[in-house]
């Protein structure tokens, strides 16, 4: 899906926010503490869209109201147009069958076997045996644990569990996954796994996938869209790509200093100075995309300038699939080298950041 979540009309909508707040009382004081603020924000049908903030953002509780633990103090939660405050108990029941939910602990029962785990919400939903047996094998070889069918949980790693997890949310064929958190209790390696398993999920199976964590190596891997809570305020939204290589709010920026290969190496960020001093050079993170990463930037740089350009950091990288690349480089801060090398950043559409000085 690659329309801005801004601009989708209802009927490209799995999940519409309409003017959501959400306040609870505060325990102990007067008032009330309002956790979610006036978010409207529409998640497209079919995408992987991830929502990320801080810890105490109000990503759990947007999850929440999705699935109907929560209902919103004002406005509208629609789930495939339905809304989901209007619903009664039973109305509640079905749409949560068609809601699937992966945690970050998993949240599997350590009495049953892998297979019982999974047909878990099948049984509770009165299938018959046979019908289980055969929605659950394909699940448990989607999800590449069919040899593991009879196995608990303890016996285990955390990404098998989490397999298992998904498989589970998969078994009442539900058209929505939510994540919350699903993968930050695993390794890099093992997280990067789950990630294409979900990925694969989503493009095999269609399903729309709305994922919450406070990890940007998780959005940058997966999603399409993303919005950035903070404080119960939807700061920024819109496509992957787009707010990872233009951030516009301060804690979009904070979020992803966190990201490797953005940071400076100690020495530079120990010694950057906001101001130049005379004889300083200057520290630039250049961003560019596309045909610009296949150019020999740097040779054309230096001719371009005609002074040197010492390389501090760099990263090529992909963003929701898309190629992209980024350097931080040091030259002469005064005005004549800095003035050509400015418009040198422009005849080549480079996106720059001035990060300080350095002597
Ligand atoms: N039932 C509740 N009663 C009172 N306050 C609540 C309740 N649920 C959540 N909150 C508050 O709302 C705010 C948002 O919580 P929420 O769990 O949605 O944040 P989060 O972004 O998911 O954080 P984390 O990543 O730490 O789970 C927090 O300050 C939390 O203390």
């Amino acid at each position: 899906m690659t329309v801005p979540l801004s601009e989708l009309s209802p009927a490209d909508a799995s999940v519409v926010f309409d003017g959501v707040s959400k306040r609870f009382a505060a325990s102990g004081e007067s008032g009330a503490f309002t956790a979610l603020d006036n978010v409207s924000l529409t998640i497209g049908r079919g995408s992987i869209t991830g929502i990320i903030g801080r810890s105490g953002a109000g990503k759990s509780t947007l999850i929440r109201l999705v699935n109907g633990l929560e209902k919103p103090s004002d406005g509208k939660v629609l789930v495939d147009g339905v809304d989901v405050g209007a619903l009664d108990e039973a109305g509640l029941r079905s749409l949560r069958r068609s809601i699937g939910m992966i945690f970050q602990h998993f949240n599997l029962l350590s009495s049953r076997t892998v297979f019982g785990n999974v047909a878990l919400p099948l049984e509770i939903a009165g299938m018959d045996r046979r019908s289980i047996e055969a929605r659950v094998r394909p699940l448990l070889d989607l999800v590449g644990l069919a040899d593991k069918h009879g196995r608990y949980p303890a016996e285990l790693s955390g990404g098998q569990k989490q397999r298992i997890g998904i498989a589970r949310a998969l078994a009442t064929e539900p058209k929505l996954l939510l994540s919350d958190e699903a993968t930050s209790a695993l390794d890099p390696e093992t997280t990067q796994s789950i990630l294409e398993l979900l990925k694969r999920i989503n493009a095999e199976l269609g399903l729309t996938v709305l994922l919450i964590t406070h990890e940007m190596e998780v959005v940058k891997a997966v999603t399409s869209s993303v919005a950035v809570i903070d404080r119960g305020e939807i700061v920024e939204r819109g496509h992957t790509f787009d707010v990872f290589t233009h951030p516009k709010h301060e804690t979009t920026r904070a979020l992803l200093s966190g990201l490797p290969g953005s940071k400076l190496p100690e020495a530079i960020a120990r010694d950057l100075r906001p101001i130049a001093g005379v004889g300083d050079r200057i520290v630039v993170r250049l961003t560019f995309f596309g045909a610009a990463a296949e150019r020999p930037l740097i040779s054309q740089l230096i001719k371009s300038i005609g002074a040197e350009v010492n390389i501090i950091a760099g990263t090529i990288d992909e963003i929701g699939g898309r190629p992209y690349g980024s350097l931080v480089v040091a030259y002469a801060a005064d005005a004549e080298t800095s003035g050509k090398a400015q418009r040198f950043f422009g005849e080549n559409g480079l996106v720059t950041e001035v990060l300080g000085y350095v002597a």
